[in-house]
């Protein structure tokens, strides 16, 4: 499978902060990627060295077999919505709309069309009066619209409805879909976004810890709930990334498979084993137990 994005040995610091670390993964071609982790994470700063926006302090970044910084074919191909987009202050919904094609060779005005009305943005009102959640419904269009091969979406539901939020879902799938796109998106709302996901990569300080198929980090991932004594005693083998303590019970989240033998002793001890979600596995990746920095490292890609 052809890689659309390569991130090799990626490292960005600003200053003293080590805002990337020694980071690598890849995205394949037309797939989509759940870019997920804690404020401060890195995410942003990696996506925006997949933008060419900015450049990694040392380590390599091909987007579409190039290195996207000020090469103009590369960043024709490549859609970046980002939370804090700038219009001019003059600017309504139709300025935006009628210089967007300049900047997306597979600009279309239907689908630019569809979601306009779907979102309801209002056509007159300038863009800086707009409310928050329309003006991620504005920077969405400009995405989706867009049909870039390699399509970045950086937390793109602030302030968005719930009925928004479904309404995106379902041309996104559906447009990328017809008109197949890379796209890597960021989102704090783990849950609601895990079924759109081909893949998850989740970030933690600035290093990667998770690059995973999602169905697999979602199916390997699991929650141990039960008394502090036996839940201990049942992961001790186990790769456990969190643990929280309340009173005598002890719940466990981890990753990886769960043998038989373990199943068993869980029953006698009265332990419970349910499937953590992608929000609970995320959660864990970022916890701050000893537990987590040891283990996760068996997980880490
Ligand atoms: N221009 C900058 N100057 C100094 N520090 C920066 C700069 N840009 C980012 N950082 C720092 O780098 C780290 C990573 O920031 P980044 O914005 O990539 O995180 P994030 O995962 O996108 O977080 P969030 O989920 O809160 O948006 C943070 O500690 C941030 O404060």
């Amino acid at each position: 499978m052809t890689n659309a994005i390569e991130i090799d040995s990626v490292t960005r610091h600003f200053g003293r902060v080590h805002a990337l670390d020694n980071v690598s993964f890849t995205v394949p071609e037309h797939s989509i990627v759940g870019l997920l982790g804690r404020n401060g994470a890195g995410k942003t700063t990696v996506m925006s060295i997949m933008a060419g926006q900015d450049r990694p302090t040392s380590g390599r970044v091909q987007v579409a077999g190039h290195d996207p910084f000020e090469h103009a074919p590369t960043l024709a191909q490549i859609s970046y919505v980002r939370d804090n987009q700038r219009y001019p202050d003059d600017y309504r919904l139709h300025h935006v709309l009628r210089i967007a094609p300049d900047f997306a060779p597979n600009w279309s005005e239907e689908l630019a069309a569809e979601l306009v009305d779907g979102f309801r943005i209002p056509a007159k009102t300038p863009i800086k009066k707009l409310s928050r959640g329309q003006l991620s419904s504005v920077a969405i269009v400009l995405g989706l619209a867009a049909r870039a091969p390699v399509t970045l979406l950086d937390e793109p539901y602030l302030g968005l409805d719930v009925t928004a939020r479904a309404f995106f879902h379902r041309v996104l799938l559906r447009d990328s879909g017809e008109h197949p796109r890379t796209v890597v998106f960021s989102t704090h709302l783990i849950d609601e976004s895990a079924s759109l996901f081909d893949r998850v990569v989740i970030m933690d300080a600035g290093r990667l810890v998770l690059n995973a198929d999602s169905d697999e980090a979602s199916e390997s991932a699991w929650v141990m709930s039960g008394t502090t004594d036996a839940v201990r005693q049942l992961t001790t083998a186990a790769n456990v990334l969190s643990t929280n303590v309340v009173g005598g019970l002890m719940s466990a989240t981890g990753s990886g498979v769960i043998d038989s033998g373990t199943l068993d002793l869980a029953e006698d001890l009265r332990v419970q084993i349910s499937r953590a979600s992608l929000q609970q596995l995320v959660a864990a990746y970022g916890a701050d137990d000893a537990e987590s920095d040891t283990i996760s490292e068996v997980r880490r890609a």
